[in-house]
């Protein structure tokens, strides 16, 4: 089966920052991969490389068949969405739930705007008297709702999903990420999500890669996390370093998630 993303040798630079080396994976349709590792590892770079916030990068990019060259095409957010960790400071502030989620439809064209807004609305568990609300108005939780629904307005496939909980408070966290894995099954779309939290991943993800230093150290399933099966020392270190209470926050997750 054809990739949903393959990367190869992706090299992204800023000044003389080398920021991603030689990066290569591969996500399968369907498929939840993570990105783990430390602040500064390069792992929003490779997500803003895919959708093109970072033009300046060597190597090859394939999204479901297409190589990317450094600017995107239009049809390319049909096909790919992303959700950034901030909901607040990705929400114009002075737009409605309505408008923000009606923009994008507007661009691509669409004739059935209202009925796409409404139907996405419920997906993601707001009501209709959240739809000319503004961000102000909405709790953190319900930002990132609309938020995952600006993404999932247009139909995509893909979606990338940069530390998408990270700004919440852990129950509520909990209830994102219950959503992100639902939206997933309904819709068999794929993933690809940053995150620096190993237990978030586990819950997450089928596989997952480490970085370390703009390098992608070792690809492993997530049931070699859990395990601990890894090759490299610093997969083992990152391990080691968040196990403690990686697992029982991992057990607190999946118990609210349930
Ligand atoms: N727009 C930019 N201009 C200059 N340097 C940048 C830019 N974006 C990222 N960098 C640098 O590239 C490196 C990788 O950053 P990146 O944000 O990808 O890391 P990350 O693993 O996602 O970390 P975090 O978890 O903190 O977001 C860092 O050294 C960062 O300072």
């Amino acid at each position: 089966m054809e990739a949903m993303i393959a990367i190869t040798g992706l090299d992204v630079m800023f000044g003389d920052t080398h920021a991603v080396r030689d990066a290569s994976l591969t996500v399968a349709p369907g498929e939840s991969f993570g990105l783990v590792g430390e602040s500064g590892s390069g792992k929003s770079t490779i997500l803003r490389a895919l959708c093109g916030l970072n033009p300046d990068w060597t190597g090859r990019i394939v999204v479901d068949g297409q190589a990317q060259g450094r600017r995107r095409q239009k049809g390319f957010f049909k096909q790919c969405q992303m959700v950034f960790q901030d909901p607040y400071g990705s929400l114009h502030p002075r737009q409605t739930v309505d408008s923000t989620l009606m923009e994008p439809l507007a661009i691509h064209g669409f004739d059935d705007r209202d009925s796409r807004v409404e139907r996405v609305l419920a997906e993601v568990g707001l009501g209709p008297s959240f739809r000319f609300r503004y961000p102000h108005q909405l709790s953190g939780g319900q930002r990132q709702r609309v938020a995952i629904a600006r993404a999932l307005v247009l139909e995509p496939r893909l979606l990338l999903l940069d530390e998408p909980t990270s700004a919440l408070d852990v129950s509520v966290q909990a209830e994102i990420l219950n959503l992100l894995k639902r939206l997933r099954a309904e819709r068999g779309l794929t993933y690809l999500m940053v995150s620096h939290n190993l237990a978030v991943v586990s819950v997450m993800c089928d596989r997952l890669a480490v970085m370390n230093r703009g390098r992608i150290v070792e690809t492993l399933t997530v049931a070699q996390l859990r395990d601990g099966t890894v090759t490299q020392p610093y997969t083992a270190q990152l391990l080691q370093a968040s196990q403690g209470y990686d697992r029982a926050a991992a057990d607190r997750i999946e118990d609210f998630a349930a």
